[in-house]
C-alpha cells in the first residue's frame, strides 16, 4: 500500500483538524517511509498572515504547494527508502491545488481528503494549541473547500479517495484508507 508507479507520494489532505498530521503520521509508519508536515514549509509571510486570523490567497499558496510536493516527491526517491512512498500533510482544499502538486511532483499522488461538519472541526481546532491557525479561520476553508468528487476519485479511475472522519479512530481512518486505495 499504496500500490502504484515505482514513486509515489501520498498527500493527506483536509481543513484544518481532520486529523491530517495524525493519519499521516500513522501511514508514514505503517510503509516504513518519510513523513513531511506541510505546514513548517510556508514561509514566514504565510505564518504571519494566518496567525493573525488572515486567509491565504492562491498566489500565497501557489508555492508553499510546489516546496512541499518537490520535496517530498525527493524524500520518495532517497536511494535508502525502500517503499520509494513518503507521506505529506497539506490541506489541499481546492481541485486546482492537487492539480498544482501533481505538476511539482512530477511522480505519481495518491490524495487522502479528510473531512467532517464544521462544528466538529471547529472543536477540534479550539482543542489544538501551539498552533498558527486557529479556530477563527476554519470558516474561510469551508468557503473555498472543494472535497474530491465525481472523475477524482479513484473508483472512477482518478487519484483522490475521500473519507468522512466523524466518529472514526485513526486506526479506523488507517484501515479504511487502506481498504479504499486496493
Ligand atoms: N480520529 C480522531 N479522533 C479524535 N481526535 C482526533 C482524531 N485525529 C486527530 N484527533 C485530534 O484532533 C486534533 C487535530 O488533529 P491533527 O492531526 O493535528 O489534525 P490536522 O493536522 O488536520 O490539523 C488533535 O488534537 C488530535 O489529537
Ligand atoms: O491543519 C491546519 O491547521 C490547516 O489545514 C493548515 O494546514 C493550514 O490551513 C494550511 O497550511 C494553510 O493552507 P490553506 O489556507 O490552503 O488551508
Amino acid at each position: 500500500m499504496p500500490a502504484a508507479d515505482k514513486h509515489t507520494i501520498v498527500v493527506v489532505g483536509g481543513p484544518a483538524g481532520t486529523g491530517k498530521t495524525t493519519v499521516g503520521e500513522i501511514l508514514a509508519a505503517q510503509m516504513a517511509c518519510p513523513f513531511v508536515e506541510g505546514d513548517i514549509l510556508h514561509p514566514k509571510a504565510n505564518i504571519d498572515k494566518m496567525s493573525q486570523g488572515i486567509a491565504l490567497t492562491d498566489d500565497d499558496r501557489w508555492g508553499w504547494l510546489e516546496k512541499l510536493s518537490v520535496i517530498a516527491a525527493e524524500k520518495s526517491k532517497e536511494p535508502e527508502n525502500a517503499s520509494h512512498t513518503s507521506v505529506v500533510t497539506c490541506s489541499m482544499l481546492k481541485k486546482l491545488y492537487r492539480q498544482h502538486i501533481k505538476d511539482s511532483a512530477q511522480t505519481t499522488c495518491r490524495f487522502i481528503f479528510l473531512y467532517s461538519l464544521y462544528e466538529l472541526l471547529l472543536e477540534r481546532v479550539g482543542g489544538r494549541s501551539g498552533h498558527f491557525m486557529k479556530a477563527d479561520m476554519v470558516k474561510s476553508q469551508f468557503d473555498i473547500m472543494e472535497v474530491p468528487e465525481g472523475p477524482e476519485l479513484v473508483e472512477n479511475g482518478g487519484d483522490c479517495v475521500a473519507i468522512e472522519i466523524a466518529g472514526k479512530s485513526p486506526e479506523q481512518l488507517y484501515n479504511e484508507i487502506v481498504e479504499k486505495l486496493k
